[in-house]
């Protein structure tokens, strides 16, 4: 049998989860009379990175989209039950729903870079929501950049279009805009689905740093993923929450047998 061995495996104890940044509670959420999400609960820790995995279908995307309310773009969707963001109700109709996507920042599978210089695509969304000095514009972009780690790769370059960086580097040039309007959780959709294997690492590398200041949720279809950038990983099967708990025991201690048929690649 094939285990995958987190790289944190090595860690004498479980250690205690830190208290819940996001609070899911009996969350249902239907495509017209499909029913995609039947009450997932759970409670995703502050400061760590989580994982959602599970087989095509299962409803990663779906629970992740939930969490900014990417469902209200889709008019034949809707979600039932609580989503609590540090104490406040995502799902309350009447919340400002930009003020919360400015909270959740998200970044999605394929790169997408605005059609605007490297300069811009950093500083269009800062510019929405605070009024900046130029000079402190500049500097919320480099520090972006820099977190992103992209700035030795563009910093000669600002005015060029976005669109002209390696695929790679456009994916850190996304989350370098996600994180540049200082978000408190960053959602990660498959982020590096369309890169290769260089380009990935890099963003591992980054997910790690950018825990020490963010919550990060992360959808991945490779275990070998999960098992090296999360602290936690919620396993998903048909549109439930089948176990959730640190990756270590997820991918060693398994509880459920779905949990370890997966993991261990009988299906999926
Ligand atoms: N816009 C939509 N309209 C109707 N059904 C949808 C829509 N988006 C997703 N679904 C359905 O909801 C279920 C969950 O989809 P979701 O994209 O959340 O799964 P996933 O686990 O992220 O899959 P994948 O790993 O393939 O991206 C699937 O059965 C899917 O067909």
């Amino acid at each position: 049998m094939t285990m995958i061995h987190p790289d944190h495996l090595n860690e004498p104890a479980e250690k205690e989860m830190p208290p819940a940044k996001i609070d899911i509670q009996n969350l249902n959420v239907y495509y017209g009379n499909f029913h995609a999400l039947k009450n997932v609960s759970m409670k995703i820790p502050e400061g760590c990175v989580t994982a959602f995995i599970g087989p095509s279908g299962c409803g990663k995307s779906t629970l992740l989209r939930s969490l900014n309310r990417m469902q209200d773009l889709y008019p034949e969707q809707r979600a039932e039950g609580s989503i609590r963001l540090s104490g406040m109700e995502v799902l309350d109709p009447s919340i400002d729903v930009t003020a919360l996507r400015s909270r959740v920042g998200m970044v999605f599978q394929r790169p997408t870079p605005f059609p605007m210089s490297i300069f811009d695509n950093i500083a269009y969304g800062v510019r929405l929501r605070e009024k900046l000095s130029k000079a402190e514009l500049t500097e919320r972009v480099e520090w972006a950049l820099k977190k992103a780690a992209l700035w030795d790769d563009v910093k000669a370059k600002l005015n060029e279009p976005g669109t002209s960086l390696s695929g790679g580097q456009q994916q850190r040039l996304c989350i370098a805009r996600g994180i540049a309007v200082k978000p408190e959780v960053l959602l990660l959709d498959e982020p590096c689905s369309a890169l290769d294997p260089i380009s990935t690492a890099r963003i591992e590398d980054l997910i790690n740093e950018l825990k020490k200041d963010y919550t990060v949720v992360i959808v991945t279809h490779s275990m070998q993923q999960a098992a090296r950038v999360s602290d936690y990983t919620a396993f998903m099967y048909l549109g439930e929450l089948i176990e959730f708990g640190s990756t270590q025991k997820i991918f060693m201690r398994p509880e459920k047998k779905a949990t370890e048929d997966y993991i261990t690649g009988r299906f999926g």
